[in-house]
Formats: structure tokens, C-alpha cells, sequence
């Protein structure tokens, strides 16, 4: 089974303002609402891709009882922990650019950490764990090197899609893949991209680390993938961008679907760069038959 871990999930609350004015009563055009963090993401579309996974994490309050009942429409399983905080709502501003607001997250005690834990550790080898998003405050700064020592010990397979400083403490773990952006790589190697060499360096050094598989996405720019095998550019589909929140963890989800499917890391890696552009183009994240017009789209070139 394909686990789901999201410590901080959210409600998206999505905003288009026309010439949003920052100071201004700003008029919002249209809204919505979506079960959101980058975890819950990615089950999100791993359904959508008719794979199914367990969603774990914590949620509470009127929020937390919104991402339940979304979940549980679309009939993804989870056994997430009830938190008495409600979970945060996270702000997407959309008005020419795109601009977030991320809330800080309900505090979590040490009995709901260790209520995390021991799901963790009931996982095997036939599982695999995707611990995706930031961590609130109040978790110890080193959750995820823990859960990836467990998943190590246990053989089930570990994935991580996180911020640069949560990266950092992962560096020396044993991971199937992590899928940092272009932004995020420079940070966690204290220094700023500007070419394709350099981001196949830093790539593979980071493979060289432990991690099998290296992703390193640049928005409309595509996406880079590097393992012992295999190092490839890949261009994106072109289209009008609606959404780019989710196109990372869609890009994950896409990855694993087809690499399940397919054991295949040309396919899994086309799949996922299609499942990106897929969530890009859309209001939402993308859906099946969306991605699948747009995979004869993408281009790998090897580097
Ligand atoms: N403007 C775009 N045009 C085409 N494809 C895009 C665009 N933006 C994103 N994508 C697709 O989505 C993938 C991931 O995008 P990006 O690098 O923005 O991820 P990210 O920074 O992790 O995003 P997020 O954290 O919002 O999920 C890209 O590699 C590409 O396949
Ligand atoms: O604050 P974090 O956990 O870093 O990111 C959370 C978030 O921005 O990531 C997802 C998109 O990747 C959104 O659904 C969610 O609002």
C-alpha cells in the first residue's frame, strides 16, 4: 500500500481579484475551496490515477472535518489523527501572478507524535511512505530523518517532498526519491542555480547521497531527472497556466503511478512531467485523461 503522510495539511482557499491592489478593499471575481497540502495532494492524484493509497496526518476542527469528508467522497482512505486546533487555510491569490499565503499550522503534542509513529512503524516492505509538505512548528525539526530511519529499518520504501531546510536533515538517508525544485536544490547546496550543468551536478550529488531517484523540477522551464542509469531534461507541454499550486506533488504522484504500472523510469519520469503541466493548465489538480493527451507531448533529451 502507498501511504500518505501530510503533517500540516489545508483548505486551499483559491481567490482570483482582478488588479488585486495590496492597502485596498479588493472584490474577489470567483473562489473555491479544495482539501489541500502537499501529502493529501498526492493521494488526491494517485486516485485520479487509479492507485490507492492511505492518507495519514493530522486534521482537526471544522476545517480538518472538510479535507475528511472530500477524502472520503473520493473514496481515498485515510486514518488520519484528530487534533482539537483546527487545520489551517492557506490563501491562493490569483491576479496576473500567483501568491500564497500559507498559515503556520495547529501545535501537535508529543502523544499525537508518537500516535504518527507508531503507524510509521507498522508499515513493511510492500509499502511506501510519502512524507510531503512543511512541518508545523511545534513537531520536532528532525520528523522526517526519523520517519526515513524507520522506513529504512522496516524496508518500505521513502519518499520526501519538502522545503530545502527539511531536505537538509534527510541528506545521508536511504530514499526512492525526492522531488525538490530548482529554487529548493540551490538552497540545500547553499548556492543559486543558473544552468542545466549545474542543476545535473547538484542532482547527482544528491543521488550520490542515498536517494535513488533525483527529480529537480523548474516550473514552464520542465523538469531534470538523474538516477544510477539515467539522466535526462525533459520540456514541458505548452499551455495557459491556471494553477500551479500542486503541479510538484502531481509530478510526484505521477512518477509513482506509472513507475508502479510500468517499472519503467523513462515512462515514470514522462508521466510525471505531464501529471505537472496537467495540474498546470487545470483549476485543479489534473486528471487522468488530461495527463495522457499531454504525455506524447513531453520530450526527454538524455544529458
Ligand atoms: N508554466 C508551466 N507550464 C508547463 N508545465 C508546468 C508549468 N508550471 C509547472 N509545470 C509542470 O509542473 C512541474 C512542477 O512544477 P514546479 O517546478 O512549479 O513545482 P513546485 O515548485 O514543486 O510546485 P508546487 O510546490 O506549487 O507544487 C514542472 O516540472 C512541469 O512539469
Ligand atoms: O506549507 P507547505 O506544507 O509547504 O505547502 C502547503 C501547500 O502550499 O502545498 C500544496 C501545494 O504543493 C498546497 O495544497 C498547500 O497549500
Amino acid at each position: 500500500m502507498n501511504y500518505t503522510c501530510t503533517l500540516n495539511p489545508s483548505i486551499d482557499y483559491i481567490m482570483h481579484v482582478d488588479g488585486f491592489e495590496a492597502g485596498d478593499l479588493n472584490r474577489a471575481t470567483q473562489t473555491a475551496y479544495f482539501a489541500g497540502g502537499k501529502g493529501i495532494n498526492v493521494s488526491r492524484l494517485l486516485k485520479r490515477l487509479d492507485v490507492d493509497t492511505t492518507a495519514l496526518g493530522y486534521i482537526g476542527g471544522f476545517t480538518g472535518a472538510f479535507i475528511r469528508e472530500t477524502l472520503e467522497s473520493a473514496g481515498i482512505a485515510h486514518q488520519f489523527i484528530e487534533i482539537n486546533e483546527p487545520t489551517r487555510v492557506n490563501v491562493k491569490l490569483k491576479s496576473g501572478t500567483e501568491t500564497e499565503i500559507n498559515g503556520p499550522g495547529p501545535s501537535i503534542t508529543t502523544e499525537q507524535l508518537a500516535l504518527l509513529f507508531e503507524q510509521i512503524r507498522s508499515l513493511g516492505k510492500h509499502d511506501a511512505l510519502v512524507a510531503a509538505g512543511n512541518a508545523p512548528g511545534s513537531v520536532p525539526a528532525d520528523i522526517y530523518a526519523r520517519m526515513a530511519d524507520i522506513c529504512e529499518e522496516n524496508g518500505t520504501r521513502f519518499i520526501a517532498d519538502t522545503s530545502s531546510a527539511a531536505l537538509r536533515d534527510l541528506i545521508g538517508k536511504r530514499m526512492f526519491l525526492v522531488k525538490p525544485n530548482h529554487h529548493e536544490l540551490g538552497e540545500l547546496f547553499d548556492t543559486t542555480i543558473s544552468s542545466i550543468e549545474e542543476i545535473v551536478s547538484y542532482a547527482r550529488k544528491l543521488h550520490e547521497t542515498g536517494i535513488d531517484n533525483v527529480i529537480v523540477s523548474m516550473g514552464g522551464e520542465g523538469a531534470v531527472f538523474v538516477n544510477k542509469d539515467h539522466a535526462w531534461k525533459a520540456q514541458t507541454p505548452k499551455g495557459t497556466v491556471k494553477n500551479s499550486v500542486g503541479a510538484g506533488d502531481s509530478m510526484v504522484a505521477g512518477f509513482l503511478a506509472a513507475y508502479e504500472k510500468s517499472g519503467d523510469y523513462e515512462q515514470a519520469f514522462t508521466y510525471a512531467v505531464a501529471a505537472g503541466s496537467a495540474t498546470a493548465f487545470s483549476d485543479d489538480l489534473g486528471d487522468r485523461q488530461y495527463i495522457e493527451k499531454l504525455v506524447s507531448q513531453v520530450n526527454l533529451t538524455s544529458i
